[in-house]
């Protein structure tokens, strides 16, 4: 029998017969019909608040698609993950990012042994590694202080710990500067050694296997500029290394002591929790660290133990479906109106994409539903002088998630009071729009001419009903950050359980790798391999360009 998932479940039947219904509505209307809407369309988990009352949806809407989840056993689904079941069933590995922030007390046993000590032994130890950074105890090869850090690594080596250190500029630790290294293009590279001191600069080479190409390139060449003044025996005061593979590790040439392991439970993509975070406690100190990890641990708990209708993550993940498998919405755009969150949405991409971009079943059959959709977006305000027309007049209808904090963390008059209304205004301009009426009435007002009125109203209407989450914190602080996160982590699961795909493995970025490998070695070398006509040709003007 087919595993349940979206189609087979039987409360799909209700489902699609509801949707009829639903395609009736106007949002606008619902609100005015039900002033209970909001206090009944919102909650609270981890320091965060999750309005998603304007979704097209009703409160029937919400209890079939919790009877979908049910179906598709979402709440097994979720203790297995939690419990350490290989649940990652083509690399037979469990999934565990969630053990990574658990106190020490837990207990979570993976092939019988307790995985908690070793997590807060590495804990420890980048605790004890980042005191002596900060205190000046750990000297470069002239003696002088650490003042600057680039962290070497890309995918989830790189996005998460970029999204944080950014997210929490206000935490940093003064005298310590960090950088991220991600893109194989040597400009990326280039601009940050431009400016570093070989005294004074610590790479940390982050790569879960340690053989990404992109990373061991950037590492060996940040090993080669570092050459340029110091010595090989130096070397160990100014590289260190995060990652799974500890052969590959000494390999390159750092010594065991200068590498913080993980484990091959923790995806890349969820990997900032572990030793992965480490730019990020570098950067914030330990103890901020650990009220971000204690963030992420409140998001698991309520997520673990809260009832399917009142789950943050749950929800967010259904009303997620709704919009993509019934009403067959193909992207979401990603507005935090906060701009030390700028990498937000470049963070969420791998997240969502790499995990739920799948096509078939975890037994293997083809999907006949579409998975996951395309996230993309900007900071507010600044999206909304770019491709906000098209959110409120496109042809595309494309759900918002708005993330915005009550206060910030300046003292600047009136800025954070323009913010927060352009925020607002924006998720009710999508829902209510302004008909072909308002607009007539409005520019008769403004004594525009029949006949010009004609001519104009029909540009600028706008048809509403668009619909949006927005999540609101106090204030974006290393545990609201961990919650934050940790609630696009479980949304993300939700989802993979509706669609029954294998959320953590990602066979889709291999094949590129390895054409990638092939035209290097046709770039660098005279062998040529068969390939189209454009790719043949592409290469031939490479090539020609390189010998130059
Ligand atoms: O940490 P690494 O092993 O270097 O991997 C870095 C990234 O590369 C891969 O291509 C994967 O698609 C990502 O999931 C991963 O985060």
């Amino acid at each position: 029998m087919n595993s349940p998932n979206l189609v087979n479940a039987a409360v799909f039947k209700k489902l699609t017969n509801h949707l009829q219904e639903a395609k009736k509505w106007s949002l606008s209307e619902l609100f005015e019909k039900d002033p209970g809407r909001f206090p009944s369309m919102t909650l609270t988990a981890g320091g965060l608040f999750l309005d998603y009352s304007k979704n097209c949806l009703s409160g029937k809407t919400v209890e079939l698609l919790v009877e979908l989840a049910e179906e598709c056993r979402l709440e097994q689904k979720r203790d297995d993950m939690f419990r350490g079941d290989k649940i990652n069933t083509t690399e037979h590995r469990a999934v565990l990012h969630t053990a990574l922030r658990a106190p020490r007390y837990e207990k979570v046993l993976v092939d019988g042994k307790n995985i908690i000590p070793e997590i807060h032994a590495v804990l420890d130890r980048m605790r004890e590694f980042s005191e002596k950074i900060h205190s000046g105890e750990w000297k470069g090869f002239s003696g002088k202080k650490i003042t600057d850090v680039v962290n070497i690594g890309i995918g989830g080596s790189d996005l998460g710990p970029r999204m944080a250190t950014q997210a929490l500029r206000h935490f940093h630790i003064k005298g310590l500067t960090v950088h991220f290294v991600a893109n194989v293009d040597g400009h990326d590279l280039e601009a940050v050694l431009d400016k570093a001191d070989p005294e004074t600069t610590l790479f940390i080479v982050a790569s879960k296997t340690f053989t990404t190409l992109e990373t061991m390139l950037n590492a060996q060449s940040a090993r080669s500029w570092f050459l340029n003044s110091g010595t090989i025996r130096d070397l160990s005061r100014h590289f260190v290394a995060i990652s799974t593979n500890a052969a590959a590790v000494r390999k390159f040439g750092i010594p065991e002591d200068n590498m913080f392991p993980f484990w091959d439970w923790v995806g890349g993509r969820y990997s900032v929790w572990s030793a992965i975070g480490l730019p990020l406690v570098l950067a914030i100190g330990y103890n901020h660290f650990t009220e971000f990890l204690a963030g992420a641990y409140a998001m698991d708990v309520h997520f673990k133990n809260a009832p399917l209708a009142s789950n943050m993550p749950v929800i967010l993940g259904l009303v997620g479906i709704w919009n993509r498998n019934f009403l067959g919405y193909s992207s979401v755009s990603i507005a935090p109106y906060l701009q030390d969150l700028i990498s937000f949405s470049n963070y969420l991409q791998q997240l969502e994409m790499e995990s739920n971009g799948k096509q078939v079943r975890k037994n293997g059959e083809a999907v006949e539903y579409r998975t996951c959709p395309v996230i993309w977006g900007n900071v507010g305000t600044n999206g909304q002088h770019a491709y906000f027309q098209l959110l409120h007049q496109g042809t595309e209808i494309i759900p918002v998630d708005f993330i915005t904090a009550l206060q910030p963390h300046h003292t600047l008059p009136k800025h954070h009071a323009a913010l927060l209304a352009n925020c607002f205004a924006q998720s009710e301009a999508l829902m209510v729009g302004k008909s072909a009426e308002k607009v007539r009435a409005d520019l008769e007002a403004a004594g525009m001419s029949t006949a010009e009125i004609e001519v104009q109203t029909p540009q600028r209407m706008f048809p509403g009903n668009r619909p949006s989450n927005t999540i609101l914190m106090n204030v974006l602080r290393p545990e609201t950050l961990g919650a934050l996160m940790a609630l696009y982590e479980h949304k993300t699961f939700v989802q993979g359980a509706i669609w029954n795909v294998n959320s953590f493995d990602q066979w889709g970025v291999e094949l590129g790798k390895l054409l990638a490998k092939t035209i290097e070695n046709e770039l660098e070398g005279d062998e040529l391999a068969h390939h189209d006509s454009s790719t043949s040709g592409l290469i031939a003007l490479a090539k020609a360009s390189l010998k130059k």
